[in-house]
This record gives C-alpha cells, structure tokens and sequence, in this order.
C-alpha cells in the first residue's frame, strides 16, 4: 500500500444467505484503490453491488472475502470511520428534531466542540441552501430537503474522506447542480470523495475516474477523460466535390481513410473532420450490456 491511497479495496467478496438457504453473490473479488483528493464514481445498475461495497466500506456489514482499508486501517477497525463523512443510500433522521438539533447531536459524536459544532453547522447549512429551514422539525422537510440534510451531516465534521451513496438521488436539477458543484469545491479543498450513482451525467462532471460494477463484478475503471477520448464511434465529414456546394456525409471509423481517398482522388476538398465521441452513458449501457471489453 503507498501512502496516497486512500480507500484499497482488495478481492471484497460479499455474499447473502437468504431465505430458504437462496444465495446471493453479491460481490466478486473486487479490487479498487482509491486515491487521496480523487473523486470516483462507483457506477453501476440497480442491485450491481454499489451499496452493498459502501456497507462493507462504513463497517455496517463485513465481507465474505478479501479486504478493505481506510487510510491504512481495516475497516472492521472503528478507528478508520474518525475522519470520514458518510451518506447512507435513504437517508432518515429523527424527524421531530430540527436540522441544527440534529447536526448537534452529529458534531457530538464526532467529538466537536460547541462553537466547532455551531460554526460548521451555520456553514453546510448555507452550502446545501437550508438556512431558511435551520429550526423547523425535519418532518416538514421535502424528499430533496432530506438528502440536502444527509449531505449536511456528511460534510459537518470536515471530514478528509466523504463516501456518499447516490448522493444526488431524489433531487430535482437545482438540487443535481448544487451537489455537483459542492463536490466540485471538496476536490479543490483536497478531499477524497467516493460515490454511487447509476446516473452517468452525475459522472462524467464531477469524476476522475469511474468504476463500473455489473453482477458484483468490476467491468471497467478507468479515468473520465480516457473513456471520452477513446469513444469515438465514427466522423461528420464536411467535404466539397470539385466546384460543387459542402456536403455532409457521417462515416465510420473504419471507413474513414478510404473515404478520404476516394474524395480526394476525385479532385473533391475536405473542409472538415469532426469525430463523433462516445458519451459515457453509450460507454457504460455497452459495459453493462457486455460489448465493451477494455478493462484497466
Ligand atoms: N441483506 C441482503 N440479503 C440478501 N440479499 C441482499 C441483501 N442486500 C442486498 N442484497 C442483494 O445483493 C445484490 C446487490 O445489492 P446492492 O443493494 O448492493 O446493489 P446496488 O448496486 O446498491 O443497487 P441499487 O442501485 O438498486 O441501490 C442485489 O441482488 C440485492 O438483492
């Protein structure tokens, strides 16, 4: 293990004995080290294995196989939860407490003075927009306002490490934006952040690197940028034929060199090549579907 790594995952397994002896596979051999001050999204589809790692990660539920570590420390150890924000996948509190009573009793079990608790309260409260609902009882607060709170908590103690599953669910685009811009303002502050979704705009934003996990198996990890460059799934090509108007004509990646040629021994001019890149949502449907094989 070197010294940046701040999440190592290593060959997790995870499996569920339920009812009438059926069993569920629900994590095979993973592995993924996380860095210090990268923000990862743990892509993946529904019952893929997303919460199930972050449990195991939190110390909520122990894995069948393998390891896990938080800044060195296994996570059976309490010790490694000291500097970490969590935000659990259905966030619910005490709803007949306020959000600042809440965040009180958050700050105390993380061992933060009154005026620590105070200050840092007034501050993710203003970040997450909650200001205005800081002494009404959370019972009142809308599915979004819930989640904006989650958020809240997860951040209140400034935690170097924050793991938050699905943290943009339930919010309407405001809400989606805020979030990604907070994320945003956690990496330039240096935090680690690692975090579920199964919305691959929330992704390609805000992410270094994205993990893609299908059937409880790792399918892809690799860097935003890397995926984007790589997808290019054919060109426009912007041409004209001797003395005649610019057409437009989309080829296919394997067509491309040929096409030139055949325009060009025409006598005809290329005005403009324009690759037409693969978004992360085509990437990850083509991984879950089983058609992309890159691995890293
Ligand atoms: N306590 C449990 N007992 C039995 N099976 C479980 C249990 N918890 C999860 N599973 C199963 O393990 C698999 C992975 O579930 P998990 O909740 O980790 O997926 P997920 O990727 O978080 O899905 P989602 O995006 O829907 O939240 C699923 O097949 C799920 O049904």
């Amino acid at each position: 293990m070197t010294d940046n790594i701040e999440i190592d995952i290593a060959n997790l397994g995870k499996t569920y004995r339920g009812k009438k002896h059926t069993i569920v596979q629900a994590l095979k051999g993973l592995n993924i080290a996380i860095r210090k001050g990268e923000v990862f999204g743990f892509l993946g589809p529904n019952g893929a294995g997303k919460s199930t790692t972050i449990k195991i990660l939190t110390g909520q539920i122990k894995g069948s196989e393998g390891s896990a570590t938080i800044q060195g420390v296994p996570v059976e150890d309490p010790t490694s939860r000291k500097k970490l924000g969590y935000l659990p996948e259905n966030p619910s509190f005490y709803d007949f407490l306020t959000a600042r009573e809440y965040l009180r009793l958050v700050g105390n079990a993380y061992g933060m003075s009154p005026n620590a608790i105070s200050c840092s309260t007034g501050e993710v409260l203003a970040k997450l927009e909650l200001e205005h609902a800081a002494d009404r009882p959370i019972r009142g607060y809308s599915k979004g306002m819930v989640q904006r709170l989650g958020l809240a908590q997860a951040m209140l103690a400034d935690p170097e490490l924050l793991i938050l599953d699905e943290p943009m669910s339930g919010l309407d685009p405001l809400g989606r934006a805020l979030v990604k811009d907070l994320i945003k303002e956690l990496k330039q502050a240096g935090k680690t952040i690692f975090f579920s979704t199964h919305i691959t705009a929330d992704v390609e934003i805000v992410c270094d690197r994205v993990g893609i996990l299908v059937g409880g198996e790792l399918k892809a990890l690799d860097r935003v940028e890397s995926i984007l460059d790589q997808g290019i799934d054919g060109y426009r090509l912007s041409f004209a034929a001797a003395e005649e108007r610019t057409i437009e004509q989309l080829v296919a990646v394997d067509e491309l060199k040929a096409t030139l040629e055949h325009i060009l021994a025409q006598g005809g001019r290329i005005e403009r090549i324009e690759p037409l890149r693969r978004d992360l949502e085509r990437y990850f449907l083509d991984v879950v579907k089983g058609t992309n094989h890159e691995h890293s």
